[in-house]
């Protein structure tokens, strides 16, 4: 099994793995010639030979740079290498790798994009830490209207590989060819969208390279967790398999609460009732044969409604209105030790105190906030208010509140209390669409209710639900994603089992 498969590393990750490589007797050399060679590779697949321009920077993504044109070269491609720096001020790695070309080299400042048919920029790596300059600014403005293609090494220059975020001006990219992890500017917006495809390749670093260098989060994946419920126990019953109860708003406003639900349902909770005051009972019971609706007293503490109930897990927010009420009934639920699902509703009501929210919860909670609901509590750690990207802040947004934090986008971060956080992008912009978040949380808490730790439960619904996402097609809604969720929980329980099983006969390999 390779080390660490899904792990994502910062730009110093990236370094200290490279150095482990070194210590293990893997030369630098090595490490750029695969690099480069990979790199190469990947174009000669996609692309017939052509005009090429390949723009090396002064440091070892430009010595990647050299050894793509030597490759292009050999493969009879027409190839012209613009430098940044002077090949006489190169040195170590890339001084070696630029020693190889041995023919013409021009001056970034004669490049005209236009003149070419493809573009490799090998200018900045992922350490990138200030916007573009000069020659290298320009050259990355007019690549804005280049109809060429551009493909990036490591990460398009202009783009931080930590933060994900712009510097100035990106170069326009169709395909970025990265090496042995991910970095945050692969997964994070706005990076994610720049990089355009984005290919991994292995450059040879040994396995072990994970005690010398820390990831920064994993990318969310079927082999970090199974699907719960996916194997249904011979002698199971419909109180075994986990019992969600969901709390719904008034009458009119009970569908958020329906859609949490029935995705409750579908993701194998065996008993899900709706929890909602006497006047939308039948809105709710008339809706769907099989959901049950309850009415609960108003003025009871939630706390005892749930135990009553006999729930095993909770889902509340969706629709539920907010005011007071909801705030009691929320802080009650918390007292009562059973994971719990914190979405939309739940979450603004203590906009004004998110302290008391964070003082009531516990660890087997989870809370599902889009970028608007995560400003509402954690307003210190939006975009604009910390320096942090979206994995720093959910980070610290999680272990200040002490519950699993999702916080839900295109890039969405699911964080730990204790620092552990994963990212998904396992999702498809179809998703952003009314409902599909309360979808997303009954998913959640139907994985909840059947036992799954909250991390585990919240890693795999997002996963599934992005599935589901992934499956629709033009005019997909929230209706539409419940609909595809059982070929998404199909088509991944499957995969893991096929996974496991070929694990079983061949236990050495990946
Ligand atoms: N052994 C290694 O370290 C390997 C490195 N590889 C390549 O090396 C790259 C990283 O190399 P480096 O660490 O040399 O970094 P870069 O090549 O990205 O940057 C080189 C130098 O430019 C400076 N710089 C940063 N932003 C700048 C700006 N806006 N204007 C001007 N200068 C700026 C940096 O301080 C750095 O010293 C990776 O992205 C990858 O492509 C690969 O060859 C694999 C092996
Ligand atoms: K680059």
């Amino acid at each position: 099994m390779s080390d660490q498969p899904h792990a994502i590393l910062t730009a110093s990750a990236m370094g200290e793995a490279d150095s482990f490589a070194v210590s293990q007797g893997v030369s630098g050399q090595v490490l750029m010639r695969n690099a480069g060679e990979a790199a190469a590779r990947t174009i000669l697949r996609n692309w017939a030979p052509r005009e090429a321009a390949v723009l090396c920077g002064p440091g070892n993504n430009g010595g990647d740079g050299w050894i793509i044109a030597q490759r292009l070269r050999d493969e009879g491609w027409p190839v012209r290498v613009f430098t940044l720096a002077q090949v006489s001020g190169l040195s170590g790695d890339a001084a070696w790798a630029a020693a190889g070309w041995g023919g013409p080299v021009h001056p970034l400042g004669d490049c005209r994009l236009s003149d070419h048919a493809l573009i490799v920029d090998a200018l900045f790596g992922a350490g990138l830490n200030r916007p573009l300059e000069g020659e290298a600014a320009r050259l990355a403005q007019d690549s804005q209207g280049y109809d060429g293609v551009c493909v990036a090494v490591d990460t398009p220059s202009g783009l931080s590989g930590d933060r994900a975020a712009v510097q100035g001006v990106v170069f326009r990219t169709d395909l970025t060819v990265t090496f042995h992890r991910y970095k945050p500017a692969h997964l994070l917006s706005p990076g994610r969208a720049l990089c355009g495809q984005v290919v991994l390749c292995g450059i040879g670093i040994p396995d072990g390279w994970s005690k010398q260098a820390t990831p920064c989060a994993t990318l969310n994946h079927p082999d970090l967790w199974r699907v719960p419920g996916a194997r249904i126990d011979p002698d199971a019953h419909k109180h075994s398999r986990g019992r969600l109860c969901v709390l719904a708003g008034g009458r009119g406003a009970t569908g958020a609460a329906r859609l949490a639900a029935r995705a409750g349902q579908i993701g194998g909770a065996g008993f899900v009732t709706v929890l909602s005051g006497q006047g939308a009972l039948n809105e709710i019971a008339s809706s769907s044969e099989s959901l049950v609706a309850r009415q609960y007293e108003a003025d009871a503490p939630f706390g005892d409604v749930l135990e009553d109930h006999r729930a095993s897990a909770a889902v509340m927010g969706p629709g539920a209105g907010i005011g007071p009420r909801l705030k009691a009934q929320v802080r009650s639920a918390c007292g009562l030790k059973i994971p719990l699902v914190l979405d939309a509703d739940a979450l603004s009501v203590f906009e004004d105190a998110p302290d008391a929210l964070f003082e009531s919860l516990h660890a087997d909670c989870v809370l599902t906030p889009h970028g608007g609901e995560f400003a509402r509590l954690f307003p210190d750690l939006t975009e604009t208010a910390h320096a942090g990207n979206k994995i720093e802040r959910t980070r610290e947004a999680a272990r200040r509140c002490g519950a699993v934090v999702v916080f839900k986008g295109a890039d969405t971060v699911i964080a730990a209390p204790d620092g552990e956080a994963w990212v998904n992008v396992h999702a498809s912009a179809r998703l952003a669409t009314a409902g599909t978040g309360d979808v997303l949380a009954g998913l959640i808490g139907a994985f909840l209710a059947q036992g799954a730790p909250a991390h585990e439960a919240a890693c795999a619904a997002v996963y599934v639900h992005g599935d589901a996402g992934r499956r629709l097609g033009p005019g997909g809604t929230a209706d539409t994603v419940l609909a595809q969720l059982p070929q998404a929980l199909d088509a991944v329980s499957q995969a893991q089992f096929r996974k496991a099983a070929v694990q079983r006969l061949n236990p050495h390999m990946v």
